[in-house]
């Protein structure tokens, strides 16, 4: 019989995130385990695309050797609507957590709030999809008293949504947002185009930030500009704008023509050689400035003018000067005058990622009455 206290919590996807996520449930877990007025979590469900180790009982998944476990699972993988059925029968409190890509997942958002189950993800298709999704997520999780939570879907760990929202709901007006919000991208023109020295091939470095974990499991996502055309329309819409979807304004694609309809992200990876002499030229155009290039993104809610892009920068400029993966996110406000809010740090990677979901889980923990 589980106790008030128990809460349960399933996992889809065990990929670069989802394994950081369970190494830091763990952690968490045995933090709570040894405070008696703290909820007891019990991990009841794991799944990846063709793999599921459940308990059919509710009772708790050992965490050792866990992806070995569903690796070797000889049960039999559950359906999206059989998770939900499973979850939805569960004698305690449930949280999902979502660490895939999936749009079916995203799309089944309002039927599992609606079922009081809570959802943490860094999964951006929910957000950034159409605005009937939108409001549909936050109609059922305020019908049902189900939480959710999306920290990673922007900057991954850094503080962005939260900061948006605590920025609108303490009465601020914020009149633009603007930055580098890929760690990718980020990546990528960081050691494409560096403010010192000659930089690397750009389809080597491509190959490099996929091998990182910085990469969507398809890095065509990145370099066509929808991924961070996604994080603008979950901010944008947050800061109060009606975005239809995120290819209802003006997105640069980074992949060239000939590759458009190649049929798998492995085979663009394997060609995308073929192209790198046209990067260089964008490269030299900017250098012929004086300049470097990067893909940058802007929100400017008076003229709700939303865009993606690549765009020069003097080499001295903040955006030039940043490392690895870093994403740099300035929020312009009424109350921060001409200074703006700056958050700044790694945008991608496995564990920063996996932070703001286990964040976001606690922040859950906190509010399930
Ligand atoms: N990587 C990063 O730096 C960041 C990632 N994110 C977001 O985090 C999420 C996960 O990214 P990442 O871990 O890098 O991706 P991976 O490709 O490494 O992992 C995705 C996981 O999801 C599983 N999966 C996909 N579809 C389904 C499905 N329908 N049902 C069950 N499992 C499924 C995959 O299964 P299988 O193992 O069988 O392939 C895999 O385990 C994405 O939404 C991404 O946008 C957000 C911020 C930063
Ligand atoms: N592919 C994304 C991952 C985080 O959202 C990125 O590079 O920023
Ligand atoms: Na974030």
């Amino acid at each position: 019989m589980p106790s008030p206290k128990d809460v349960y919590i399933a996992v889809i996807g065990a990929g670069g995130v989802g394994k950081c996520f369970l190494s830091q449930l763990e952690i968490l877990s045995n933090r709570l385990s040894n405070n008696s007025s703290s909820p007891k979590l019990s991990l009841v469900l794991v799944s990846r695309s063709k793999k599921t180790l459940y308990s059919p009982q509710y009772t708790a998944l050992p965490f050792s050797n866990l992806a070995s476990s569903l690796d070797s699972s000889t049960q039999e993988p559950l359906s999206l609507p059989k998770i939900i059925e499973y979850l939805a029968a569960a004698p305690a409190k449930v949280v999902l957590v979502d660490n895939t890509s999936s749009q079916d997942v995203a799309d089944a958002y309002p039927q599992v709030l609606s079922k009081g189950i809570s959802i943490v993800t860094p999964n951006k298709k929910a957000f950034s999809g159409s605005s009937k999704l939108w409001q549909d997520i936050f109609t059922a999780a305020s019908t049902s008293g189900a939480k959710v939570y999306h920290e990673s879907s922007v900057g991954a760990g850094l503080p962005v949504i939260s900061t948006l929202k605590e920025l609108v709901d303490t009465g601020d007006e914020v009149t633009r947002i603007e930055g580098v919000f890929s760690g990718t991208m980020s990546f990528l023109f960081n050691s494409f185009a560096p403010t010192e020295g000659k930089g690397g091939k750009w389809s080597e470095e491509v190959k490099k930030a996929k091998d990182l974990g910085y990469t969507e499991p398809d890095p065509r996502d990145d370099l066509n500009g929808l991924d961070v055309a996604r994080k603008l329309t979950i901010l944008a819409r947050l800061a109060g704008l009606q975005v239809e979807s995120p290819t209802s304004f003006p997105v640069q694609s980074l992949i060239p023509k000939d590759l458009e309809s190649v049929g798998s992200g492995e085979e663009f990876v394997q060609r995308l050689h073929e192209f790198d002499t046209q990067m260089e030229d964008v490269k030299l155009e900017a250098e012929k400035e004086g300049k470097v290039v990067r893909f940058v993104g802007s929100i400017d809610v008076g003229q709700k003018e939303v865009k993606v892009g690549l765009e020069n920068f003097d080499r001295s400029h903040p955006i030039a000067a940043l490392k690895g993966s870093d994403n740099i996110i300035s929020f312009y406000t009424k109350r921060y005058g001409a200074n703006p809010l700056i958050i700044q740090g790694a945008g991608a990677g496995g564990e920063v990622t996996a932070m703001g979901v286990t964040g976001d889980l606690i922040k859950v923990l906190e509010r399930l009455s």
